[in-house]
Parts: structure tokens; C-alpha cells; sequence
């Protein structure tokens, strides 16, 4: 059954009226098309980023599977073709989510004019030109009475550079009332960021293939933290997990 994401942190969401992304019970995510170019640029990369042999698999891995597209019925009740990608959030229990728009120039190299000024409006109204990133939502597992404290898009998106920095103290707090921004501890930090198997580790690998591949031109994508804060809570493994998504205005370098 196709239901709405309760894990999606940002961008376009689907209600009865609008088209946004759905999921099934088989741990598939449904992206609608966006109708004009932004849909079939993030098609192509995903064709072209699967069949190409010269992706290596430890780069691989940080990107959602792709299984092509399908026309179905969307949100809003249309038919509407959907890409049809692993729904990254369909194995774990109480996930703690944050996505993070990155790059400190948010359009592709043919973007027109009109579009490059509404993005450098957001850009510099966000953190994205002082930082070269932005939070574009989040949502963090309290307990189980409270559930997850998950800011509006609109308090997101006006953070400061300071609100960005609590932002991620609050990721990795295990103060139950990090809403009340009473200076969470950063109890998790060495454990969820650090180590072998934690986040940065996880950027220093991706970092490392962005800075060498010439194959495509990245613009605009979001990069996905992900982790168990009950299970570290219970002395478990955090099973922190970065994935890159949102490939819309992403580009192959046709030069190389
Ligand atoms: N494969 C996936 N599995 C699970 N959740 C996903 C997946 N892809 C995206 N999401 C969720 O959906 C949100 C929006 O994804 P995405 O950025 O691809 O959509 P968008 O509508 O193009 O966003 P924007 O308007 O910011 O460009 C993400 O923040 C994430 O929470
Ligand atoms: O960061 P925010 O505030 O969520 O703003 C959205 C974000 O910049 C998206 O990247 C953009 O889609 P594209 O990148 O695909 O253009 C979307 O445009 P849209 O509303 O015109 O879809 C914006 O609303």
C-alpha cells in the first residue's frame, strides 16, 4: 500500500492536493517527476549514474538504488510517472534525520538567468553563501512518549549560522528537551560524528571521489545523516549513515 513518508524531512511533500513523494511496504521510495526540466535531469543522472561502470562501489553505496520509473497515481490523485528509488529510511526504527543542502552555488551550469537569481536570493538569505551549506529540515528522536522534535521548514530555513551550530548540537544531544534550546549537551557526538564508522569518516570518503571524479558536474544535492539515537541511548551501535540525494540539477561534464 502506498502510503505518505513520516521520515521525509524536506522538500516537496505530497497531501491530497499536492504531488509529493510516497512509499510501499516493500522499501520503495516514489519521487514525482517535477514537470519541467528538474525531473527528467534527475532521471538521466540516475540512468546514466547505474549503468556507468566506472562509479566504484565503496561511492556507490552513498547513493539511494535506483529502479527506474513508473507511472502511477500520485498524492494528489493523478497519474504521474514517479522515479522509483530504495527508500532509505525503510530498515531503520527511530531514525534521526538531517538534510543538508550543500554547496555554496546551488544551480547547474545551464541554469538561465531568471533561475540563478531566485537561488542566489535563497542563498544568501540561508546560511548557504556564508557556509557553502544549508539545513533544509531535520527531525530528532526524543523517546517514546515524546516522539521526534522536528522544526517547521520556515524555522529551518531562517536559521543563523549560530542556529546551525546548535542544530548540530542538538543532533547529537541526549537531553529529552532539545526544543527548549537550553544548550544541549553534545553527549553523542563521538560516537555518531566520530570513529571509524561515523559520519565524518563517512564525508572524508565521499569528499575524497568528489575531489577526483570529473565525471559529473553536482549542484544542488543533499547530503542525508541518519542515525539510532534510542538504540545509542541503550549502549547500541548508532548506525550512522550518509547518503547524497536530489540529483535535479546535477549535469555530466560532456568536456571529459
Ligand atoms: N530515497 C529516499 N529514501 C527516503 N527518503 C528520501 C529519499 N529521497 C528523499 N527522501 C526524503 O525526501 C526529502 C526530499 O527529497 P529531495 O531533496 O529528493 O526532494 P525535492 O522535492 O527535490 O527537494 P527540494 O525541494 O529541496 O529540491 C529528503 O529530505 C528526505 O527526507
Ligand atoms: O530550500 P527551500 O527553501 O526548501 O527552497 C526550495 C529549494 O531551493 C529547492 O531546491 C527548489 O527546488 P529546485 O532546487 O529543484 O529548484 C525549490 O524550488 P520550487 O519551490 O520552485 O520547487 C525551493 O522552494
Amino acid at each position: 500500500m502506498l502510503k505518505i513518508p513520516s521520515h521525509q524531512v524536506a522538500g516537496h511533500h505530497a497531501s491530497s492536493a499536492t504531488r509529493g513523494p510516497l512509499i510501499d511496504d516493500s522499501g520503495r521510495f516514489y519521487k514525482p517527476l517535477q514537470g519541467d526540466e528538474r525531473g527528467s535531469a534527475e532521471v538521466t543522472f540516475y540512468d546514466q549514474f547505474t549503468s556507468n561502470t566506472q562509479i566504484p562501489d565503496h561511492i556507490r553505496k552513498f547513493f539511494p538504488i535506483y529502479y527506474g520509473t513508473k507511472v502511477m497515481q500520485a498524492s494528489d490523485g493523478s497519474e504521474h510517472p514517479h522515479i522509483v528509488l530504495e527508500d532509505l529510511t525503510t530498515h531503520r526504527e527511530n531514525p534521526t534525520i538531517m538534510d543538508i543542502k550543500i554547496g555554496s552555488r546551488t544551480w547547474g551550469p545551464d541554469a538561465s538567468n531568471a533561475y540563478i537569481e531566485k537561488c542566489m536570493k535563497r542563498d544568501r538569505e540561508t546560511t548557504t553563501v556564508k557556509l557553502g551549506f544549508r539545513i533544509s529540515g531535520l527531525q530528532i528522536y526524543i523517546n517514546e512518549g515524546v516522539g521526534y522534535y522536528k522544526p517547521t521548514r520556515d524555522l529551518v530555513l531562517k536559521s543563523s549560522v549560530d542556529d546551525v551550530r546548535l542544530f548540530f548540537k542538538k543532533f547529537v544531544s541526549s537531553d529529552p528537551n532539545v526544543e527548549s534550546g537550553m544548550g544541549p549537551d553534545r553527549d553523542l557526538a563521538s560516537v555518531v560524528y566520530g570513529g571509524p564508522n561515523g559520519i565524518l569518516a563517512q564525508l572524508l570518503e565521499l569528499k575524497a571521489w568528489f575531489e577526483d571524479q570529473t565525471i559529473y558536474h553536482f549542484s544542488a544535492c543533499s547530503l542525508l545523516f541518519m542515525f539510532e539515537k534510542g538504540l545509542v541511548l541503550e549502549g547500541g551501535s548508532p548506525n550512522a549513515q550518509v547518503k547524497i540525494i536530489d540529483f535535479a540539477h546535477v549535469t555530466e561534464d560532456v568536456t571529459v
